[in-house]
């Protein structure tokens, strides 16, 4: 049952209604320093305006989500934060869902005040989801978790990376025997327990991880890029998103999808940062690259008709 003020749509109902209408791509701005040289821009604040300006308003109208990378927009200190402002309240109103990957993560006191800077309509920064790191402990999300169902907004935490260094913390096994990653996935099973169609509370999962996930033989010997190996199985079930970085720069293609995630596949919402943004800075060419990632990744994380 939503706790959500009267009015406000839970984050996950909406992410469910944007994939399913628009297809489930997520493009992310990240203005890299080669990609600004890349499109002929100054590596300076007016650079980050006009990429950042060029991506929403060629995509806004057709991907499910933006996920602005906000290390790129803080280097440029306060100027760079209110490019990061505009860019995100332009998505919105353009009718594009926001995450905002900041990987918030803090004593439970702290974590209220980013649930404040980010998940409260009134800040500058509001966005329709962020990205929060369990690594003080799940509890410690808690303001986060109470502040995003009370204002229709969702989290994705930090589960299974898709760096390659990440293997050392998430699947370290606990004294029950659990990984620290299935831990914060059954944390985030039980906050999306009963929500329909989707639950607003979603885990980061890699697209690298090959077949990390799944416990199967060939875990035995970790994806192409020789991670996930020995990995234990984790259950993906959680009745929420899964953002699924990794696809392009990293490595991971559309066709990894099925096997990483597996009967979760339906739910998995595909960013793509590098792998879009590399065809600027022409809009159409953005669009083409867009929709090239989207025909792939309809047929790879198709919902089985049962789970509509
Ligand atoms: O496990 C994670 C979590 C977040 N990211 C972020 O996603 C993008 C990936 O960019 P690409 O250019 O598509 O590789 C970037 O903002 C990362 O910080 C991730 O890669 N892996």
């Amino acid at each position: 049952m939503s706790t959500a003020n009267p009015g406000t749509e839970p984050f996950g109902a909406r992410l469910r209604r944007a994939m399913d209408t628009r297809g489930p791509l997520c493009v992310g701005i990240d203005p890299h320093s080669s990609l600004l040289a890349a499109w002929g821009l100054g590596d300076d604040v007016a650079g980050l305006e006009r990429f950042a300006r060029t991506v929403v308003e060629a995509l806004a109208d057709r991907v499910a989500a933006f996920k602005p990378q906000s290390a790129f927009f803080e280097r440029f200190g306060s100027r760079g934060v209110a490019v990061l402002e505009r860019a995100v309240a332009e998505a919105r109103a353009a009718g594009a869902l926001v995450v905002m990957d900041a990987k918030r993560g803090d004593i439970g006191s702290t974590m209220a005040a980013y649930a404040d800077a980010f998940l409260d309509p009134s800040s500058p920064l509001f966005s329709d989801a962020l990205t929060v790191s369990p690594y003080l402990g799940f509890g410690s999300l808690r303001p986060a978790l109470d502040r995003a169902r009370a204002e229709g907004c969702g989290l994705f935490v930090l589960a299974l990376t898709s760096n390659p260094e990440g293997a050392e913390v998430q699947h370290a096994v606990r004294e029950d025997g659990r990984s620290v990653a299935a831990t914060v996935l059954a944390h985030l099973a039980e906050e999306n327990r009963g929500e329909r169609p989707l639950g607003s509370f979603g885990a980061v999962v890699g697209a690298t991880l090959g077949a990390a996930l799944g416990g199967s033989e060939e875990s035995a010997q970790g994806n192409a890029h020789g991670e996930g190996r020995g990995a234990p199985p984790v259950g993906l079930d959680i009745n929420g998103p899964l953002l699924a970085p990794g696809i392009g720069a990293q490595g991971a293609t559309a066709a990894d999808l099925p096997r990483v995630f597996g009967e979760a596949a339906g739910n998995v919402l595909p960013s793509i940062s590098r792998g879009v943004l590399q065809h600027g800075p022409s809009a159409r060419a953005l669009r083409d690259a867009a929709a090239r990632e989207a025909e792939q990744l309809a047929g790879a994380v198709a919902r089985h008709p049962a789970d509509r």
